[in-house]
């Protein structure tokens, strides 16, 4: 990594659009929706209606998460909240077992802990291992955000008719043509009489176009006088905008796992939707680790200010996640043990305490909690102590080092590819760039790099990327994925982590 503060690329940033490849599927900033989905606190675990399902009930009134669903299928979709009242009351069992979610691992092949898996298998299992939340019927103002559980298909034509693309007259044949001033045809009313050859009838941009019409003729080309309407005599089909042309009912508009943006939802309008099948953005909880952290002045006394607090939940954010909390729990093993038995999220973050010292309370707490341990440190530099877990109840656990670009580290090996799991969208593309200063490998390890990207495409790195630092990282647009290997082969072109933008 380039920690020389005097490299002379540190300040050479340029962002360009498009060097990282194709575009990718669009991504959305979420709305709050709330607690949507009923969750059992961990004492509701018996079977009250003797049903022999040993999952929590819901109560009256609250309708009862079905089973996880694969990515795409179409599982009996949950409702939203009713009038159910508030969600059960938070406490934590006598077992310290969380509850079962919305959210639910898949059946994994294999339950052996991957101790320092290589990068690319991290990703592969954070992306794999966990399911998709379960569909919810939602309305178009409570979807941006989410992803669609199913195509996007249009239950229209679009235009539903034939429109009149401008202001002007709908003319039948060539001109010059009878005007019928009185017939003026206004878009959202009904269709207007037939018109004969030899007519002419004005029309408004957006208005159905009459039956016998063959063109519209704009506004400025036209000058009307005497009952008649004179002006150049359009090529039939002018200025109208024919039925189907952007679709077909049935046709499929966007696929699922799509992110619904501003624009989606206004295609699904469009469309004729009024609500939508969605996996709702993952709620996480995040939990900073850490006595010696200060929440605000400078630091002092040994201690230093918190940079993952302000970080991490904006991070999984821009990931995809509607963050519930951001909680600071210092060094309490207690206090960890308990937050994460009791959480309601879909997804637990934690921040350091992932190594081994005396303080580091992660393993411990979830060696306690019967949690099982999937991604045991991975091949990476910064980040090496990042870990995976599955709770007991399915909900899954990501332990993000101390070390502050560490933490960036786990959030794009880890955080990234699971929040895509659980909101059913497909593992990211892969972008490549080509490295001006290609950093030296490590022999066993991938590096990931803080870059910027310059105006011909060419990723630069950037200084200030050793693992406490966020200097680098501030400064970048992207981490470069520097593959394991020997010093005498020096990559060059390298695979891009794009960088959430604010
Ligand atoms: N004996 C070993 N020690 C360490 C190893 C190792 O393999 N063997 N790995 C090192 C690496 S690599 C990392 S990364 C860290 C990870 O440690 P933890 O996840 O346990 O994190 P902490 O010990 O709690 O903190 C590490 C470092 O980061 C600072 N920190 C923590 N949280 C924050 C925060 N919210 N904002 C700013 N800075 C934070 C903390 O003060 C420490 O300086 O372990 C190495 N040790
Ligand atoms: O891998 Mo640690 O994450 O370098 O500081």
């Amino acid at each position: 990594m380039t920690d020389d503060p005097f490299d002379p690329f540190d300040d050479a940033l340029a962002l360009v659009n498009g060097v990282f490849g194709p575009p990718r599927a669009p991504s959305g900033r979420g709305d709050r929706s709330g607690e949507d989905v009923w969750r059992a606190g961990p004492a509701a675990r018996q079977d009250p209606r003797g049903t022999g399902d040993p999952r929590p009930q819901p109560p009256p009134g609250r309708n009862r998460p079905g089973r996880p669903a694969a990515a795409g299928a179409t599982a009996p979709a949950q409702r939203d909240t009713g009038p159910g009242g508030p969600l059960p009351a938070k406490r934590p069992s006598p077992g310290g077992r969380t509850a079962p979610g919305r959210t639910g691992a898949a059946p994994a092949a294999d339950h052996r802990v991957r101790r320092d898996p290589d990068w690319d298998t991290a990703r592969d299992l954070a992306h794999h291992t966990f399911r998709p939340l379960l569909p919810v019927p939602r309305t178009l103002d409570r979807v941006l955000g989410h992803t669609l559980a199913r195509p996007l298909t249009a239950l229209t034509d679009l235009p539903a008719f034939d429109t009149s693309a401008m202001d002007g007259w709908a003319v039948a044949g060539p001109g010059p043509w009878r005007l019928d001033e009185g017939d003026r045809v206004l878009a959202g009313r009904p269709a207007a009489r037939p018109l004969t050859d030899g007519r002419a009838v004005p029309i408004a941009t957006g208005a159905r176009i009459p039956e016998g019409a063959t063109a519209v003729l704009r506004s400025e080309h036209g000058r009307p006088g005497r009952g008649h309407l004179h002006g150049p005599g359009p090529e039939p089909g002018t200025d109208i905008r024919p039925r189907g042309q952007e679709c077909r009912t049935g046709a499929e508009l966007l696929p699922a796992g799509s992110v619904l943006t501003p624009a989606a939802l206004g295609l699904a309008a469009a469309a004729g939707y009024d609500e939508l099948t969605v996996h709702p953005r993952p709620r996480a909880e995040v939990l900073i680790l850490g006595d010696e952290l200060l929440h605000r002045g400078l630091p002092h006394d040994g201690r230093i200010r918190d940079a993952l607090g302000p970080m991490t939940g904006p991070w999984l954010t821009s990931l995809g996640a509607d963050v519930l909390v951001t909680r600071r729990l210092g060094d309490d093993a207690e206090a960890l043990f308990e937050a994460v038995a009791t959480t309601r999220a879909d997804l637990v973050v934690t921040t350091g305490g992932t190594a081994s010292g005396p303080v580091d309370h992660v393993h411990p707490t979830l060696h306690r909690l019967g949690a099982e341990l999937l991604v045991h440190g991975v091949a990476v530099r910064p980040g090496h102590p990042m870990l995976l877990a599955r709770l007991p109840g399915g909900v899954p656990l990501i332990g993000l080092p101390g070390n502050p670009l560490a933490a960036v580290s786990g959030l794009l090996t880890l955080a990234a590819p699971l929040l895509r799991a659980l909101s059913g969208r497909p593992a990211p593309e892969d972008r490549w760039a080509r490295l001006t200063d290609p950093p030296r490998p490590h022999p066993r390890s991938t590096r990931l790099v803080p870059v910027g990207i310059l105006e011909d495409g060419t990723a630069r790195p950037l200084s200030y990327a050793g693992p406490a630092m966020l200097r680098g990282i501030a400064a970048a647009s992207a981490l470069a994925v520097v593959p394991a290997g020997a010093e005498d082969a020096p990559p060059g072109h390298v695979r891009i982590l794009e960088l959430p933008r604010a």
